[in-house]
């Protein structure tokens, strides 16, 4: 039994954000699979888009799910993209506790609109962008999620609290019906 959080959600959603102040709260070891991505091949995501295609970064972030998702005691930021593959998706279910942080289109577009280091968001049309992805992922979102948590316009704190206590609540279950 693997004792792990990891954080799932679109483009956005905070999951490097929150995940970062949570593992410190929490006294877990944080990982973001895009930086440990960018960390191994020394260039940033969208140049892997570029001379890999997404074909090239999927597989890298493959390896390298299976690789955290296999360790203990971290909370672990995924790329929003991870969850398309179902090998992703049991392994990353296995690990541990999965939060899903939810929020619309236009909220996640908010967050990221001045930020060019999102390959699948240089599009003409962003927010339809990120309305279609949430459509086709969300079944995703949700079949892995143990935790769901709306960050539409909450403040990061006021997250990170609520994170928190579902937690505190999640374990007085687990502990009351072992
Ligand atoms: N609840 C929030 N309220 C306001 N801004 C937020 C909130 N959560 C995150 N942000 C901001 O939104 C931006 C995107 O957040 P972050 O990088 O954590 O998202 P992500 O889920 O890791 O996205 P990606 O999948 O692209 O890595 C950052 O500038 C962050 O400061
Ligand atoms: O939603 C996605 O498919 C992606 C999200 C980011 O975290 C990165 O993993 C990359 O930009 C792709
Ligand atoms: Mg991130």
């Amino acid at each position: 039994m693997q004792h792990n959080i990891i954080l799932v959600g679109l483009m956005g959603a905070g999951k490097s954000t929150i995940g970062r102040q949570l593992a410190r709260r929490l006294n877990l070891t944080f990982y973001d699979s895009d930086k440990v991505i960018e960390e191994r091949t020394g260039v940033p995501i969208p140049t892997i888009f570029e001379v890999e295609g997404e074909a090239g970064f999927r597989e890298r972030e493959e390896q390298v799910i299976a690789e955290l998702t296999a360790m203990q005691g971290i909370l672990l930021a995924t790329g929003g993209g991870s969850i398309l593959r179902d090998s992703n998706r049991e392994r990353i279910k296995a690990s541990g506790c999965v939060i899903y942080l939810r929020a619309s289109a236009d909220h996640l577009f908010q967050r990221i609109k001045h930020d060019q280091g999102r390959p699948l968001m240089q599009t003409a049309n962003p927010v339809q962008t990120l309305r279609d992805l949430l459509k086709a992922r969300e079944p995703y979102y949700m079949e892995v999620a143990d935790l769901i948590i709306p960050t539409g316009k909450q403040k990061v704190n006021v997250i990170l609290r609520e994170i928190h206590n579902k937690l505190k609540q999640l374990q007085e279950v687990t502990h009351a019906n072992p």
